[in-house]
């Protein structure tokens, strides 16, 4: 039975059960042929999986942190005006919750979703838009839906924010290895000041007594780092990278990886830095992109900042208005790193200021 006793230990053990349980869905989904695939008002992908894992995920955070607010990225109106997708999804969660996989079946703690509407009211549930104060969760059902759907990376991430500063983060990462040839499948939690940890996600997570601690490669020079950067070309600007990567004197070629398993690479050792620099300065950076990846990589011996050497503040609702471009370093280079980053984001985009100044 697990004590719960330090700070912070019941939600971390919650979002990584519901994470767990999350990915049972975007795993059988992943291997099945239908995907439900819909293109959102913004162009991007989002398929029957990201609805149920949604779904699934706050379910659990309402049976088990009624008063708490939530940023989910999906909302249900796809689901309202599309009845046959709206029982796709209600299919593929009951399918998941009555798999018999580990994790699945019956909680009281993960409360459980009985029919459709109930399905899009939890969904819904995820609307909140002030970061700022109180206990706010920021949940990415699927990071990386590209990704999921070339085949590529993907993570079920969730965060939890205490007025504005993240203090929990879960990355479910389905198809990342915790060694090189070791089983696919990861879950890594962090906890404010307590460190990150990985575990198998395939585990049963409450029984992993001492679960295995996260530390950064830290690299005494930056000509011995390697990168990683997104797989999109629209998500983040690979030449901007490339300049920085020379100028930093990194040799070897970037790992390009979707999602936030890019977080949870770097914070196990595979790969030191990573730069997602933008395309278009008028992106605004997604709250659930970030919050669980960054206290990841900074409970794990990392420094996560802007490309102008800023702190991130997530205090700015569901997208961030006073950060772009987002460099994450070992704390052994950090310095050296952003020395370097900072004219280059300046040549590159200007001296933008922050909305807030
Ligand atoms: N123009 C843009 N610039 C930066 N990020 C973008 C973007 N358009 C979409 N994204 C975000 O990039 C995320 C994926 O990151 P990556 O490219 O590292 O895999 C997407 O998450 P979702 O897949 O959850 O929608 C989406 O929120
Ligand atoms: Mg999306
Ligand atoms: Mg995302
Ligand atoms: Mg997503």
């Amino acid at each position: 039975m697990a004590t719960d006793s330090l700070p912070y230990a019941r939600e971390r053990r919650i979002a990584e059960l519901a994470v767990q349980r999350a990915a049972i869905l975007t795993e059988a989904v992943y291997t099945s042929k239908i995907k439900g695939t819909l293109t959102k008002d913004d162009k991007s992908p989002v398929t029957l999986a990201d609805f149920g894992a949604q779904a699934l995920v706050l379910a659990a955070l309402h049976a088990s942190f009624p008063d708490d607010k939530i940023f989910g990225e999906e909302d249900s109106s796809d689901l309202r005006s599309n009845p046959e997708l709206s029982g796709m999804v209600f299919k593929a969660i009951t399918d998941a919750l009555n798999s018999g996989a580990r994790g699945s079946g019956e909680s009281a703690e993960l409360g459980t979703v009985t029919s459709e509407k109930d399905m899009m009211d939890y969904i819904d549930l995820g609307i909140h838009d002030n970061s700022a104060k109180g206990r706010v969760w920021a949940l990415d059902p699927i990071d990386g839906t590209k990704g999921y759907l070339r085949g590529g990376q993907y993570a079920i991430a969730l965060g939890l924010l205490v007025d504005g500063v993240v203090q929990v983060g879960v990355v479910g990462c389905p198809h990342l290895s915790a060694e090189e040839g070791g089983e696919e499948g990861v879950v890594v939690s962090a906890v404010r000041g307590q460190g990150a940890v990985v575990k198998q996600l395939s585990a049963d997570l409450e029984a992993v007594a001492s679960p295995k601690k996260l530390w950064m490669n830290q690299v005494s020079s930056t000509t011995e780092a390697s990168f990683c950067e997104g797989v999109e070309a629209g998500h983040s600007s690979h030449d901007v990278q490339a300049k920085i990567a020379a100028e930093l004197g990194i040799s070897k070629p970037s790992v390009r990886m979707d999602s936030q398993a890019k977080y949870v690479a770097i914070s196990m050792g595979q790969g030191e830095v990573y730069l997602r620099l933008p395309v278009k300065l008028d992106y605004e950076e997604k709250l659930w992109d970030h919050a669980a990846g960054s206290i990841i990589v900074q409970e794990s011996g990392g420094v996560v900042v802007d490309m102008y050497g800023e702190t991130v503040d997530f205090t700015t609702g569901r997208t961030f208005k006073n950060n772009k471009g987002f460099i994450s370093a070992p704390i052994s280079i950090a310095d050296d790193v952003m020395k370097v980053i900072k004219p280059i984001a300046i040549e590159a985009y200007g001296k933008w200021a922050r909305s807030s100044l």
